[in-house]
């Protein structure tokens, strides 16, 4: 079965892209996991897929698969792709648009320099929510990783992050200690893991071993979680500029009940065409 698509990415963070819209692809976990693979198939550190919107009121629902093929709630660099996929292939003429994900409604706007803005929603922080199992709801909580025990904030954009701050991104130990904390037993639904260092009180470095990606040059909701993370640390203020191995982003948040407002580039790199086994 052949199958179009069109590869995207948002600094770097990349994307296939599905257009489900006229007809329904069936994926499954291993058929993701085999697209997504970067030598016997497309490559990307997520896929996807574009599809009429369930809800009224709302113009698309978009949905989410890591490249391991685990479907999730919320993706922000694959947000600004998919305004820009929507946009650029005609599926919809206005600007701006209300989608719906897994975890809820969110309202990206394609700005005229190009430049996508996203209303990631309000970001949450009761631990049993993000989930992050703790008997506290502290803001910096100590989690034993590997021997070591770092300082995380547990921070979910609808998909769960764990935000430590570090003296140098580029000499933190994301690789080995990323893997530990996306798969620690206190996160029940695996976690993020973000790497964030302080450049000043408007600007950091980030970098994030994703769930069910690894690390990727950079990761729009880590940005959004890093950002909330320092502000209610008292690190940061509002808005902050996100630098990734990809490239940077702006974060706006005006504090907890409030959405979380990112700013970035969504870029496509060729259309293609696959064959699905
Ligand atoms: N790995 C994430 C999904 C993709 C998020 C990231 N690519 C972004 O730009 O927000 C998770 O399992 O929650």
């Amino acid at each position: 079965m052949k199958l179009r698509f069109t590869k995207m990415h948002g600094l770097g963070n990349d994307f296939v892209v599905i257009d489900a819209t006229r007809a329904p692809v069936e994926l499954t976990p291993e058929r993701v996991a085999a697209i997504a693979d970067r030598h016997f198939g497309v490559g990307c550190d997520q896929l996807l897929v574009v599809e009429p919107a369930s809800t009224p009121g709302v113009d698309f629902r978009y949905r989410i698969f890591n490249a391991d093929g685990g479907e999730v709630e919320q993706c922000g660099n694959g947000a600004r792709c998919f305004v820009r996929f929507v946009h650029d292939k005609q599926l919809t003429g206005k600007r701006e648009i209300r989608v719906e994900t897994r975890s809820g409604i969110i309202e990206p706007r394609l700005r005229d320099d190009g430049l996508v803005t996203v209303d990631m929603g309000v970001p949450v922080l009761k631990p049993a929510d993000v989930p992050f199992v703790s008997d506290s709801d502290a803001v910096v909580q100590p989690l034993e990783v590997g021997g070591d025990t770092v300082a995380i904030t547990a921070v979910s954009m609808g998909n769960p992050h764990a935000v430590q701050v570090v003296a140098d991104v580029d000499t933190a130990p994301v690789a080995a200690q990323g893997a530990l904390i996306e798969r620690h037993a206190r996160f029940p639904a695996r976690v993020n893991a973000g790497f964030m260092q302080v450049v000043d009180a408007r600007h950091i470095r980030l970098r994030v071993f994703e769930r069910g990606a690894g690390e990727t040059l950079a990761c729009g909701t880590g940005a959004c979680a890093a950002v909330v993370a320092g502000i209610l640390r008292g690190l940061l203020e509002s808005p902050v500029r996100v630098d990734t191995r990809g490239g940077t982003l702006e974060i706006a948040w005006a504090g907890e009940g409030s959405p979380v407002l990112m700013t970035g580039p969504a870029v496509t790199v060729f259309d293609g065409e696959l064959e699905l086994a």
